[in-house]
């Protein structure tokens, strides 16, 4: 598409913008969304690198915001023409309590819906999570699944609860009528687990490899297969939905679409090699070493670890009984929705994706060390 400054009259706002995630968004809109006049990045906490991209054509609006606060809420869509709604409280290490994980990713979901209604603001991307669906507490295996594929979601914990109650209030919401009369219209993105430039937990994988010598146990058998997908492709996903939602309002509104690409399909600890490989750690088969009902135990002890110290102190490791069973039961997706609906194709292919992800990893390494 042609770049013109004359074009650029639209108004995004990201919510979430300083995460993982939405840093990517707010990149890749920047890179990809020729008609956009002003990008507001609205979060919590504000991130440094926001400074740098004030020089360019598009006026990007720093603003610093509580998603439960709905006056701030709606004091920051006004005026926009479309949300991407990604903030959202990612805990499934209790740091957080369930009272907070439900404020910020319902109630605050809530406030983004009823700002839109109030302002006029008619299109709303929201970023759900594979887990709307499962991992369901019975282990069912999700076998390269689609978004009609039946299965029973059961949650129990507060993070995927929260997750799925927000998905059901932004897909009840299309077609609400806003200020001045026409229909709200959203859809759904639910990313399965993402990995890239500035994964956290692949960060907390790689410090912790290199404290136990440059090696990782596996824990997890290499045949249950983990939906992974690139952060890139993620944003892309974003960007494109937000750009189609008003021209296929009718066979996007409502919908709910898994978020995928190239990436292969292999087990949580093996994809991570794909990246900690190439920076120098190994992946010991430690499975005959520790047994899966040590690891339920383990797990069990860290859970009951963590309510007796939580008066002191907060414990909160990577493995605990939600964990373990994500981990170790089968989720994965292939389907097509996204691209039939929206045209979506993956910007980056597996071997970019690799690539990028490993180069970011190798420049940790300095720091880490
Ligand atoms: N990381 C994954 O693997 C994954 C997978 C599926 C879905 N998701 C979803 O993607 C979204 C982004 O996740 P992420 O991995 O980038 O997490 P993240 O924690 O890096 O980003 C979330 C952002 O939301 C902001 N935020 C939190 N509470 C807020 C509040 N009360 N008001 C305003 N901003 C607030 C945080 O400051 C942070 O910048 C989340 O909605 C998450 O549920 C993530
Ligand atoms: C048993 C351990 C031995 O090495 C491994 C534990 C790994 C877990 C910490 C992670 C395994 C699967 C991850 C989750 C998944 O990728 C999808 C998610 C959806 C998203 O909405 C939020 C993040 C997450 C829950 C992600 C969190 C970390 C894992 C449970």
């Amino acid at each position: 598409m042609a770049e013109s400054p004359e074009a650029r009259e639209l108004v995004y706002l990201v919510t979430g913008g300083c995460g993982f995630l939405g840093e990517h968004v707010v990149r890749m809109l920047l890179q990809r969304e020729p008609r956009l006049l002003e990008l507001r990045v609205f979060d919590l906490h504000l991130g440094p690198w926001l400074e740098e991209l004030k020089t360019g054509p598009v006026q990007v609006t720093a603003i610093q915001g509580d998603v439960t606060q709905a006056h701030e809420v709606a004091a920051a869509v006004a005026g926009a023409h479309v949300v991407i709604h990604t903030a959202g409280l990612v805990d499934v290490f209790g740091r957080a309590s369930p009272e907070t994980i439900y404020e910020v990713n319902v109630q605050g979901t809530k406030n983004v819906i009823e700002a839109c209604v109030q302002t006029g603001t008619r299109f709303l991307v929201y970023t759900s999570s594979m887990e709307v669906v499962g991992p369901n507490i019975k282990g069912h295996p999700f076998y390269r699944g689609d978004e009609d594929t039946p299965y029973e979601a059961a949650h129990s914990h507060p993070y995927p609860c929260s997750k799925a109650q927000a998905e059901q209030l932004v897909l009840e919401a299309n077609g609400r009528e806003v200020h001045g009369g026409l229909p709200l219209v959203t859809c759904a993105l639910r990313p399965t687990g993402i990995y890239g430039e500035g994964h956290q937990i692949m960060r907390d994988f790689y410090r912790q490899g290199l404290r136990l010598g440059g090696r990782l146990f596996r824990a997890i058998p290499a045949s249950v297969e983990h939906g992974r997908v690139y952060v890139g492709n993620v944003a892309w996903m974003h960007v494109l939905a937000a750009r189609e939602l008003e021209q296929r309002a009718a066979l996007m509104g409502g919908q709910v679409y898994f978020c995928y690409d190239d990436s292969p399909y292999k087990s949580y600890e093996d994809f991570n090699m794909e990246f900690l490989g190439p920076c120098g750690l190994r992946l010991v088969e430690s499975r005959l070493l520790v047994p899966y009902w040590l690891l339920v135990l383990l797990a069990a002890l860290n859970a009951l670890l963590q309510w007796l110290l939580r008066p002191l102190f907060l414990y909160a490791p990577l493995l605990n009984p939600y964990t373990l069973a994500v981990a170790n039961t089968t989720f994965t997706v292939s389907t097509d929705k996204a691209q039939r609906h929206f045209g979506y194709v993956p910007l980056f292919s597996w071997e970019d994706s690799r690539t990028r992800t490993i180069r970011w990893v190798q420049a940790m390494e300095g720091s880490a060390q």
